[in-house]
């Protein structure tokens, strides 16, 4: 593999707009080598079209994309560039082993074909048709393409559609080996579990703008941070609870125990440490106090919910 000093990937102001709907809207991003990049975003938010700029399938209306410095066609010619896209049909008539035989056969620096079917998991189904997969086998085949030779930029749309648990958990540690190897993965997900668990850093795209790029870890914090919950015996104040600093939602439920009424307090807080020392600080005595952080998931509802209430 060759090094360089220009971005992997660079993205400058890039929009795309499909009639009057701005796909991709003034987005600016930068992919560094040896990267695993989440691509995170509700439907229609602009992920494939983002990848389709990125591989020059599509044009921008405005703005530049670089891919290794130069063109994504000149990276593509190269061979530095494997990508496994959502909807890429499939030849019918030919076999797995022919099809693969021949994207390594197309690639600059090809691997061999026996090897990328084993890595894939399709060694099994090699002389079977293509058209006679299912959804999860034709994915993997689609994973072997993109792997098919030394490529140092791997680009996957949405890649685990349609494989099940087991198959999603192997082809993960796979893309993983490709990643530990040095090379720049980038994937399209709405499985925030897999951004969490795979990605050391996350895009969160909304409406064509890029809304948050951190870890998964910087953006949980970023989104209001930790739940904080606990019970209170007795009356509640609920007006002085509202005060506490940090607070960013209140819930408070009636929970009557055999030791009496009382009720269970759930706060979120951007700093929950201050929150709870302001609650001791109301002279308050809560009993089962838990503090947790949000998931991913939660953080990237909360962020787009943010920004669907700033735009309407
Ligand atoms: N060829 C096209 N013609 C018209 N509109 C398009 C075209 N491609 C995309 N769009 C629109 O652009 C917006 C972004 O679509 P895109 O497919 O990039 O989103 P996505 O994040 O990949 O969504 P999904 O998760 O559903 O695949 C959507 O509103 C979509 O309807």
């Amino acid at each position: 593999m060759t090094t360089q000093t220009a971005p992997v990937v660079d993205f400058d102001q890039v929009s795309r707009n499909f009639g009057n709907v701005r796909a991709v809207d003034g987005l600016t991003l930068s992919l560094r080598p040896g990267e695993t990049v989440a691509l995170l975003g509700p439907n229609g938010a602009g992920k494939s079209t983002t990848l389709d700029l990125l591989l020059g399938l599509k044009q921008p209306d405005s703005g530049a994309v670089r891919v290794f410095g130069g063109t994504a066609r000149e990276a593509i010619v190269a061979g530095r560039v494997g990508a496994m896209l959502q909807s890429g049909g499939l030849m019918d008539e030919v076999t797995v082993a022919e099809l693969v035989g021949l994207a390594c056969a197309l690639h600059p620096r090809p691997y061999k074909a026996s090897d990328v079917m084993a890595r894939a998991g399709i060694a099994q189904i090699a002389s079977r048709k293509v058209n006679k997969l299912s959804g999860g086998q034709a994915q993997r085949v689609r994973f072997a393409l993109a792997t098919a030779g030394d490529s140092d930029l791997i680009v996957l749309d949405e890649p685990t559609t349609g494989m099940d648990v087991t198959a999603r958990q192997s082809f993960w540690a796979t893309m993983r080996e490709q990643a530990d190897q040095g090379r720049t993965v980038l994937f399209a997900t709405h499985y925030l579990e897999e951004a969490d668990a795979i990605a050391d850093r996350v895009l969160v795209l909304h409406r064509g703008r890029l809304l948050a790029d951190g870890t998964a870890a910087e953006i949980k914090a970023r989104a209001g941070a930790r739940r904080i919950s606990f019970d209170l015996e007795g009356e509640t104040d609920e007006r002085a609870l509202r005060e506490l600093p940090f607070l960013t939602a209140l819930t408070v439920s009636r929970n009557d125990s055999a030791a009496g009424s009382g009720h269970t307090v759930r706060i979120q807080s951007a700093d929950a440490d201050a929150t709870v020392h302001a609650l001791y600080g109301l002279g308050l005595y809560p009993r089962n106090l838990e503090v947790a952080g949000l998931g991913l998931e939660q953080a990237f509802v909360a962020i787009t919910a943010a920004e669907e209430a700033k735009t309407k």
